[in-house]
């Protein structure tokens, strides 16, 4: 569990364990007896001996709630476990077997749906009789269909996906594959489920106890002091206000419990959501305003990028800073896990949730001459800059567009979200004939599934191109592609941007050979550092860093017989070795290279390295 998750769960998993505590020991507690009348004293107001007054027969209203919580607690936690139970195993049974399965178990249990709910607890409750026992018996009937059709449906979607297929693959028994894959991947939209059953457990509980078919009088329950309350309203508000206090704020706790233990549960913070501008900018050190006077299209200087790890906050992008001029081609290059992705996420302003900017800045000259720092940009101005003066293209086409909507009308979104009205049909199909899509009038018309892998990257880069952008950022957007498509990708990149004249591309790549064929410059990134920049030509004809001279002699299509695997791999952020990040696998280290951690250093103009024996190598 992420300690961030822990963090946030403190406060409400606290107030609730102390609800539960003060619930479970109600007995132990120096409580007046909670049905014990007083008559003499009706609807006394609070005093020393009774706290929050006397009720309609004198009894003590502190020691009513207290018994009432335990009460109202236990019939929605039991009830709602019960449900739990039964419709997770309803909706996961149905879910993965389908066919005669679902229908006699989601299906069945969705009959219980078509009938009101508070009809069929009286159904109940007539047959069985008021009480406790019945109350649980009729909440967790008409709650389980609920989890069903919540465990149902996750099911449903996780079941197409490759980690369970992977599991089938590897001949996992079944009720493995249910409880230890499935299971844990649709427990967080369940564990949301039983916060709000909870609350609605109680609320019913509450409601029929209410109206007498709940908890038997005179036995504490919120309803009852509810119904008690009301009769005897004009003469004392309080007695209705202090049970009803208690329900709302349960409630209200309950889900806030739950949220957060979804949060802390998924690893990937999916719900934690993008960091807004406030934190984001609070995390950042103020920096200087940028100058009108910054050369170029972009200029990333010191961008440092935090993530949660194991033991306190780790830097996955250490100091990373290169600039970008009008019409030029930089790649950055680096195996998996040296920060490429990230610092391109960060010039677009798409950071994941878990990570955090806490130092540089990104300055970006944007249409009207304007230097902005988009690292300290408000969320509403990056808006309005993506898609426009800023885009990009993923690795991945399949999943960058929608697979229930129209190519046509995706393109025409991108040209809709910045405010072109006028002859959008006609800019679509013009657009999707400049990136080379056979027929464009047609192809406009099809579903992204019914084009090919390379079409659909053709797809995304009309619609990345369509506002004429002044900077393209393209990751990995032919790795997902065969070798031949890749080629043609990249041959239509070059032309658009020769099209383009202006347009500045940052191309994130693990690939030397496709930097070759498509950069003017490189900066080569090892361990989320720059330990390497310069003009390509010279990077490959030159290399005065270590790793990318091992990149280099790594490449497939270098002669097969002087083929070099680079020794060991990246190190992992929270584990980065003293000193010079790639000394444990370098064949050039030297004792000092362990010690000293060496700066970027300019050894020309526009060449830089990080290395202490750069000379040694020239
Ligand atoms: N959302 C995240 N939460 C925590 N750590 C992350 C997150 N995203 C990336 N990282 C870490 O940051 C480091 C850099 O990741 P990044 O994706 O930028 O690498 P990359 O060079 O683009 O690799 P790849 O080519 O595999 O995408 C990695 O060590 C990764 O573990």
């Amino acid at each position: 569990m992420r300690r961030i998750g822990l963090r946030a769960l403190a406060v409400p998993g606290l107030i609730s364990l102390a609800i539960l505590l003060v619930a479970v020991a109600v007995p132990l507690l120096p409580l007046a007896d909670p049905v014990r009348q007083d008559v003499a004293n009706r609807l006394a107001g609070p005093s020393a001996a009774h706290w929050l007054g006397q009720d309609e027969y004198g009894r003590d209203v502190l020691s009513r709630i207290l018994w009432g919580a335990r009460v109202s607690l236990s019939v929605a936690f039991a009830a709602t476990a019960v449900a739990a139970v039964i419709g997770t195993l309803l909706g996961i049974l149905g879910g993965y077997f389908r066919g005669v399965v679902e229908l006699a178990t989601v299906r069945v249990a969705e009959i219980v749906l078509c009938f009101p709910p508070l009809l069929l607890a009286l159904l109940v409750v007539t047959l069985l009789g008021p009480g406790a026992g019945t109350l649980i018996f009729s909440l967790s009937i008409l709650f389980a269909p609920g989890f069903a059709r919540v465990a149902y449906g996750e099911t449903l979607s996780a079941r197409a996906l490759d980690y369970v297929t992977a599991q089938e693959a590897l001949g996992a028994p079944t009720g493995r594959i249910l409880v230890r894959t499935l299971l844990p991947n649709i427990a967080a939209p369940l564990i949301v489920q039983f916060s709000l059953t909870v609350a609605s457990a109680m609320v019913l509980e509450s409601g029929l106890s209410f109206l007498g078919l709940g908890v038997v009088p005179p036995s504490p329950s919120w309803g009852l002091m509810i119904r008690g309350a009301r009769a005897t309203m004009e003469q004392a508000p309080l007695l209705l206000a202090w049970p009803c206090l208690a329900l709302t704020l349960t409630v209200l706790l309950l889900n806030l419990l739950c949220d957060r233990l979804r949060d802390a549960l998924d690893p990937r913070g999916r719900a934690a959501g993008r960091p807004g501008f406030l934190r984001r900018v609070l995390a950042l050190p103020a920096a200087a305003a940028p100058g009108a006077s910054v050369p170029g299209l972009l200029a990333v200087e010191g961008l440092t990028l935090q993530v949660p790890g194991p033991a306190g906050p780790v830097q996955v992008v250490r100091d990373v800073g290169f600039s970008l001029a009008p019409g030029e081609t930089l790649a950055i290059v680096g195996e998996s896990g040296s920060g490429k992705t990230l610092t391109g996420l960060a010039i677009m302003g798409l950071l994941p949730p878990a990570v955090t900017p806490v130092a540089g800045r990104i300055l970006f000259t944007g249409r009207d001459g304007s230097v902005r720092d988009l690292l300290r940009l408000p969320e509403r101005e990056m808006r309005r800059l993506r898609g426009r003066d800023l885009s990009m293209i993923f690795q991945d086409p399949s999943s960058s567009l929608n697979p229930l909507v129209r190519i046509g009308v995706q393109v025409a979104e991108s040209l809709r979200a910045h405010g072109v009205a006028e002859g959008v049909k006609g800019r679509v199909v013009a657009l999707l004939r400049q990136v080379g899509l056979p027929d464009p009038e047609r192809q406009a018309m099809a579903y992204p599934h019914e084009v090919s892998g390379g079409q659909r990257q053709r797809v995304m880069i009309a619609a990345a191109i369509a506002n004429h952008p002044r900077l393209l950022l393209a990751d990995e957007p032919t790795t997902a592609l065969d070798v031949t498509v890749q080629a043609q990708i990249l041959a239509l990149l070059a032309a658009l941007k020769r099209a383009e004249g202006v347009m500045g591309m940052v191309f994130v790549t693990h690939n030397l050979a496709v930097v070759a064929d498509i950069a003017d410059r490189a900066v080569v990134m090892y361990a989320g550092e720059v330990v390497e920049e310069g003009p390509v030509a010279e990077l490959f004809a030159a290399p005065r860093h270590p790793y990318t001279a091992a990149l280099i002699a790594s490449m497939p299509e270098g002669e097969a017989d002087r083929l070099t695997a680079i020794p060991g791999a990246v190190p992992q952020p929270w584990a980065m070795p003293a000193g010079c990040r790639f000394a444990p696998r370098c064949a050039m280290a030297m004792e000092a290279c362990g010690a000293t951690s060496p700066a970027l250093a300019e050894i020309a103009p526009g060449r830089a390295t990080r290395c202490l024996r750069w000379k040694e190598m020239a």
